[in-house]
């Protein structure tokens, strides 16, 4: 997982090092012991100048690896802030403090207000959630692994079939219910979604359910047709939590749709699917950054328990050892 960006900041911290080690050597104000760690004859303060390169580098590659441009900036100017007026007395300590301001960057970037557990707290009864998403990005598999993983946590959940648009949907998540011994509510296809979704909220309450979990349907994030949908659902019954499922394989354009569902339906939290494939992270980087919302859970994998809670230490830690 993030393979590509594990590497590119690997790669940074080393150019870093090299480059602040370099015009010491080229001083001659440098020792080299046996295990070929430079010393400093004198005590090296880190400049501007010593990393601007690298660092400009560094953007270009986050930006390659489809790291939002605002979070790309933000992550060389904060390594910037940190690094520059250290003090150094050999190439190992460039090595740490690069390590450590780049982590702290990513820290920062990840870190939103809204701390996921409370967010997620089932407070209300039943409890409402709504996900939405273009379509294929693993919007019907991503219920199925929650309703999973809410059962886990003693919770009943019952799952409406509100994608009535493609062809195939609702048979696929009746499978899921199946299998997972889950009840689905369903209407026929092309019936009115924003029904079906009122028929789970019901079911739930008359048979004293806990959470409730709507599939929508997907198509281009472009199409008002969908966005009217998603408005009439949400107006129908008022959920108190809308997730927004987005593909991390896709990068940037996951982020561009989050943006959009965001501005017309308002989204509380992001779920990234396909997170086992993506070795490049732009969009787990960019996406809470750009939105302001938190990451809650990543896809990885297409069984049912391939889903992890998203914890920023746990990210930093995956892109740092
Ligand atoms: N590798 C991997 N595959 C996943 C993951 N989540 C979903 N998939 C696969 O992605 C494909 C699409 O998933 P669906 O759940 O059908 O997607 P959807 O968003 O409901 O699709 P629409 O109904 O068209 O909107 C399926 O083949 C899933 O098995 C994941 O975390 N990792």
């Amino acid at each position: 997982m993030f393979e590509s960006l594990k590497n590119k900041l690997n790669k940074a911290v080393k150019k870093i090092t090299k480059s602040v080690s370099k015009k010491e050597i080229e001083k001659g104000k440098v020792e080299e012991n046996k295990s070929g760690i430079f010393s400093f004859i004198k005590e090296k303060t880190i400049s501007e100048d010593d990393i601007e390169d690298v660092l400009w580098e560094l953007q270009l590659e986050l930006l390659e690896g489809d790291v939002a441009l605002e979070v790309a900036e933000k992550i060389t100017e904060s390594v910037k802030k940190e690094l520059v007026g250290k003090k150094v007395k050999r190439s190992t300590d460039i090595d740490k403090y690069t390590r450590n301001a780049l982590k702290n960057a990513i820290l920062e970037i990840l870190k939103t207000d809204s701390n996921v557990e409370d967010l997620l707290k089932i407070k209300k009864k039943p409890f409402v959630i709504l996900f939405v998403g273009v379509n294929g990005t693993g919007k019907t598999t991503t219920i199925a692994k929650l309703a999973k993983y809410f059962m886990e946590k003693g919770l009943v959940p019952v799952i409406a079939a509100a994608d009535t648009f493609r062809a195939g949907a609702i048979e696929q998540i009746t499978k899921h219910g199946e299998k997972l011994g889950v009840k689905v509510i369903k209407h026929k296809k092309g019936s009115d979604p924003a029904a079906v979704a009122y028929d789970a909220v019901n079911h739930a309450k008359s048979k004293n359910k806990d959470v409730v979990l709507i599939d929508t349907a997907g198509r281009m994030q472009t199409n008002m047709n969908l966005m009217e949908e998603m408005a009439k659902i949400k107006r129908v019954v008022n959920p108190d939590f809308i997730i927004f499922v987005g593909d991390a394989l896709t990068g940037n354009d996951a982020v561009e749709q989050a943006k959009m569902f965001d501005e017309k339906i308002g989204i509380d939290g992001v779920i990234l699917t396909k997170a086992d494939a993506d070795t490049r992270g732009g969009a787990a980087i960019s996406i809470s950054y750009v939105i302001g919302k938190p990451i809650l859970f990543l896809g990885i994998g297409q069984n049912y328990d391939d889903l992890i809670e998203f914890k920023p230490e746990w990210v930093v830690k995956q892109l740092f050892t």
